[in-house]
């Protein structure tokens, strides 16, 4: 037990890094993948299945959680971890990411972003200083600045303006922040696709000692390639002892070239969003069980997988779940998925504690490669 907030650096393998965060709440073995909890739950899954696949620690929506059930009455009702019976950790975003992709009319000025809310257009105004507020109303472990990220492409000088923006906002969401030992308050490293902009903001926030770095701005329309290189370009310019979170990755793939490059944590809605449209992560890569062609599979998806959901259900079964819309259909797909995403995540952790990392990310590839499934 600890009541500090600490990183642990325990193993390197070229780039890639498996550490430990170490928090009041709990452990984080990294690299690690987060489930997304939107309203305080994992949509489809109880929090002790979540539990159970190997989630160290999950993520908590602060934009819909300040909106419904609001942030003050989750604080009267003893903070997140009680409201949604989850005693671990819990990272929050900042709440501004999806004021700008989910909310109606909105300005952004230095001060923050004034919106509507998309429940029942009442109007919000979202300063650096209230976010790190309603973070902290949440009890959360890990809080987010308030940044703003801009899709790819964009102009140089839009991105360097929303860079220089998201700087200011660090400063603002450290001295909110203020000093509380056992949490940790993250930067957002922006820059987009500009390497020097890349460069000067990671930089900058260096200088501000903060407990940990997330790398935003990526996975916003841009290639694999482009965001791979940013991450080639930002994580040497990171401490290497403080954890680097990639934010709103990604896919398998995209989550083995990051960990090769450097990124210890991520966090992403594929896998849970998958699910509830019918699609299956396995280790031979992805199955579209709304597909007709599973309809007389008598095979289950993995039959060496732990996971009840991969294991002991057939195709055809999922498929016909899937195709009459049952909620088992969400629930065993988003079972599979985040199963198969923390099996990634554990056999990621030992490859690199053995060395054997750049053998086990091929090894893997292929198997996604194989088809036939
Ligand atoms: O610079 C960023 N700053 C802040 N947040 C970002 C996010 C959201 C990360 N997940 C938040 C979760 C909080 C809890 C609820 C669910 C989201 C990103 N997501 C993506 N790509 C995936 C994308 C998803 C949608 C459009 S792009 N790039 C991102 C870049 C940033």
């Amino acid at each position: 037990m600890t009541d500090q907030f600490t990183f642990k650096l325990l193993a390197t393998d070229g780039g890639a890094r498996r550490g430990k965060i170490s928090m009041p709440r709990g452990n984080v073995r990294t690299p690690a993948f987060m489930p997304v909890g939107t309203g305080g739950t994992v949509k489809a899954m109880y929090l002790d299945q979540v539990r159970d696949l190997g989630s160290d620690i999950i993520l908590g929506n602060t934009y819909h959680l300040m909106l419904r059930p609001g942030a003050e009455r989750v604080a009267r009702l003893g903070g997140l971890h009680d409201f949604a019976r989850w005693p671990h950790p819990i990272l929050t975003d900042s709440g501004g990411f999806q004021v700008m992709s989910l909310s109606g009319l909105r300005k952004l000025d230095e001060r923050g972003v004034v919106f509507r809310s998309h429940i029942d257009g009442a109007k919000h105004e979202m300063s650096p200083e209230r976010s790190i507020e309603i973070q902290g109303l949440l009890d959360s472990d890990i809080q987010m600045q308030l940044d703003e990220c801009i899709a790819l492409p964009a102009e140089p000088a839009e991105v360097q303006r929303a860079m220089e923006l998201s700087l200011r906002w660090a400063e603002r969401c450290k001295t909110a922040f203020g000093d509380q030992p056992g949490k940790a308050m993250f930067g957002i490293v922006q820059g987009g696709d500009v390497p020097e902009l890349r460069v000067k903001s990671a930089q900058a926030l260096n200088s501000m000692d903060l407990k940990g770095y997330a790398v935003g701005g990526l996975a916003v329309g841009e290639p694999q390639a482009v965001m791979l290189d940013m991450l080639s370009i930002t994580c040497p310019e990171l401490p290497e002892n403080k954890p680097r979170y990639l934010m709103g990755v990604g896919t398998p793939d995209d989550i083995l070239k990051s960990v090769a490059r450097g990124i210890d944590m991520f966090d992403c809605v594929m896998p849970t969003r998958a699910g509830r449209h019918g699609l299956a992560y396995t280790r031979f890569g992805k199955i579209n069980l709304k597909n007709a062609r599973h309809a007389d599979d008598p095979r289950p998806l993995d039959e060496e997988s732990t996971c009840p959901a991969a294991r002991d259900y057939s195709r055809a079964y999922l498929h016909h779940l899937v195709r009459s819309n049952e909620a088992l259909g969400a629930m065993l797909l988003t079972w599979n998925n985040l199963a198969y995403y923390q099996s990634l995540m554990a056999e990621i952790r030992d490859g690199i504690a053995s060395g054997k990392f750049v053998d086990m990310a091929a090894r893997i590839s292929e198997g996604w490669a194989r088809g036939d499934i």
